[in-house]
């Protein structure tokens, strides 16, 4: 293929959350009512790019808008109710931080853990365990199992184990938002170093800063659809007076 990931037309929607987590006394008292639970929640509607490899692009928009949705599609982790969707590479995302981490396990269990997932074998990840555990900079705690740690450190671990791993298609999500400026401005350095080998990353980010210095393109999501798109500075401007 091409580009790294394509997609064409892709629509999702969600099962109405009301029915889901309304309860049994909701969903009697407002039984009558019933097309309100019987309707899908719309998210994405039509969505149509192409990301070409080795680019990094970002993707903005309003709390609820689908980013992390379309970020999910892009893993594989959710499939879309129509439309095509084609990722060429090893894809590895940081969707929620910590996510796939397993809260009895141990710092170093978990890196083991979250690399046999991305399919590299044991001997792989034993030899980056080290560079990984000091890129998180949790030498002293990594024995600790991980329900002991701050959500700063869960980021840390998360994105070290991603990054250092060597994905062909790095998904970000909000992660830089996480962290002391410093852990902060090292994972911008990864980004720009693995942009600089030729990955493609696919970011999320409200801040526009991020968006501006890290990306060669933008995406504006809004009302389901991409109402913007193109350089990353007139993306951000269309978006943040509709954010404001
Ligand atoms: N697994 C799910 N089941 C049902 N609804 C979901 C699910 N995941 C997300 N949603 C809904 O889909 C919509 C889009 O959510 P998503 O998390 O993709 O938005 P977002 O743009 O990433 O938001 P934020 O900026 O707050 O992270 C929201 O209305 C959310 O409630």
């Amino acid at each position: 293929m091409s580009c790294a990931i394509k997609f064409d037309h892709v629509r999702k929607t969600f099962a109405d959350r009301t029915f889901l987590t309304g309860g049994v006394k909701n969903f009697i008292l407002n039984g009558f009512q019933f097309s309100k639970y019987a309707n899908n929640h719309l998210v994405l509607d039509d969505i149509s790019f192409e990301i070409p490899h080795g680019s990094t692009v970002g993707f903005v928009g309003r709390n609820g808008a689908g980013k992390s949705t379309l970020l999910g599609l892009i893993a594989g982790i959710m499939k879309p109710d129509s439309g095509r969707i084609d990722v060429d590479g090893r894809v590895s995302s940081l969707l929620e931080l910590g996510a796939g981490f397993h809260p009895d396990l141990s710092g170093r269990e978990n890196i083991e853990l979250y690399g046999v997932v991305l399919g590299f074998s044991r001997a792989e990840i034993r030899r980056r365990l080290d560079s990984i555990i000091d890129f998180a900079e949790l030498a002293e705690h990594i024995e600790t199992p991980i329900r002991f740690y701050s959500s700063g450190m869960l980021a840390r671990l998360g994105f070290s184990v991603v990054s250092q791993l060597d994905p062909e298609i790095l998904l970000v999500d909000e992660v830089l938002a996480v962290g002391d400026y410093q852990f902060q401005a090292k994972c911008s350095e990864v980004i720009k170093r693995f942009r600089a080998d030729g990955g493609t990353i696919v970011l999320v980010s409200h801040s526009a800063g991020d968006i501006v210095n890290l990306c060669d393109q933008a995406f504006f999501i809004e009302n389901h659809r991409i109402v913007a798109s193109g350089d990353p500075a007139e993306v951000m401007a269309k978006y943040q007076p509709a954010a404001g």
